[in-house]
């Protein structure tokens, strides 16, 4: 295995000479634990802790870092634990708001696409579709549905001529995971080491498809509950998984509220315009202090944005941290 196989780039790894120079190593982050995170280096994989440093500096809770991310390591001496002491630029970060809280929450991050993952048995609602899709669109990755269990309905191309009717231009995908019925069209979205996120229900099947694109019982799944269909939120937690022949999968828990994440929407200010603009910065976690390609900065030097505003933004994003994880 090389850590190419995992998303690292050439031009990833340009950007990282200078941390080279300085002693430390890249990471990918493929689990978050409660008190650490697995992070997969090109030798091993290994524990490792934020620095203090690094939590102080997120401007909000979704800086920290989470799976998928790239991050720069400090390996300590002697006991094999490491550090890490920056999230490096994300090209994508799939984020919605916490449930019940007024902070975002990421799902993933540079992740390339994302099936979002839909079943005839219960699951099935445009509107909810709809809502995936405008997290995805948020995301900075491409958007790609998955109807699983086409087995179970004797409709396909009705069901996928409704979904087209609401994603027009998403490729659409019928497939059956448990008997791997048309895996093999869909692992084309795997070319060229991309990390693929899959997003959907609790038991559509999300386990299962990875499962199959491992080729191993990697990750534990359930019947779905024969009264509604609906899943017993078997999988807890996000883990990104390489697969043998290079590209990765991050797999997260059946969602049952997708509410979009829009920083300051709590504040009584609007910030709807600087929303906007943040995400066409070139990275997804740019705080709009000296990242490359910052559209929220372009503007104010355009003179189409007033400077203070976006420094009340960037505070209000601030206060909605919350320092545990
Ligand atoms: N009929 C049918 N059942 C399937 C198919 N794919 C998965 N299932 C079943 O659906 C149930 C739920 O699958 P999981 O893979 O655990 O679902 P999940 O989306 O990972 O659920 P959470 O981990 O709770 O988010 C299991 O009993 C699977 O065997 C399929 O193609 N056809
Ligand atoms: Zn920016």
């Amino acid at each position: 295995m090389t850590f190419e196989a995992l998303g690292w780039s050439g031009e990833r790894q340009a950007d990282f000479a200078v941390r080279a120079a300085a002693g430390l190593i890249p990471g990918r982050v493929v689990g978050e634990h409660r008190s650490h995170f697995r992070v997969a280096t090109e030798a091993i994989e290994l524990s490792a802790e934020m620095t203090g440093r690094l939590r102080n500096a997120a401007v909000q809770r979704s800086d920290l870092a989470g799976v998928g991310d790239f991050v720069a390591l400090r390996l300590a001496t002697g006991d094999g634990s490491a550090s890490i002491e920056e999230v490096l630029p994300r090209t994508s970060a799939l984020v919605r708001k916490a449930s019940g809280e007024e902070r975002p929450q990421l799902l993933a991050a540079n992740v390339d696409v994302v099936f979002i993952v839909t079943a005839p048995d219960g699951d099935f609602n445009l509107p909810r579709l709809e809502r995936l899709l405008t997290l995805v669109a948020d995301s900075g990755a491409a958007p790609v549905i998955v109807l699983n269990k086409s087995d179970l309905s004797d409709d396909v191309a009705g069901m996928t001529g409704e979904i087209t009717t609401i994603a027009p231009g998403v490729p659409v995908h019928a497939i059956g995971a448990r008997s791997g019925d048309g895996i093999a069209e869909i692992e084309q979205y795997f070319a060229g080491n991309r990390t693929v996120g899959l997003i959907g229900s609790s038991g559509v099947g999300k386990s299962t498809l990875t499962n199959q694109f491992l080729g191993r019982a990697a990750q534990a799944t359930q019947e779905v509950r024969a009264h509604d269909s609906r899943g017993r939120h078997t999988t807890t937690h996000r883990q990104l998984f390489l697969r043998p022949h290079g590209g990765s999968i991050i797999d997260t828990p059946g969602m049952r509220g997708v509410e979009r994440w829009l920083p300051g929407n709590d504040s009584g200010g609007n910030f709807d315009d600087i929303q906007t603009l943040a995400l066409e910065c070139k990275f997804s976690n740019c705080r709009h202090e000296a990242e490359p390609k910052c559209a929220v900065r372009a503007a104010v030097a355009r003179g189409e944005l007033d400077a203070e505003r976006v420094a009340g933004y960037v505070q209000r994003a601030r206060e909605t941290k919350s320092s545990a994880r």
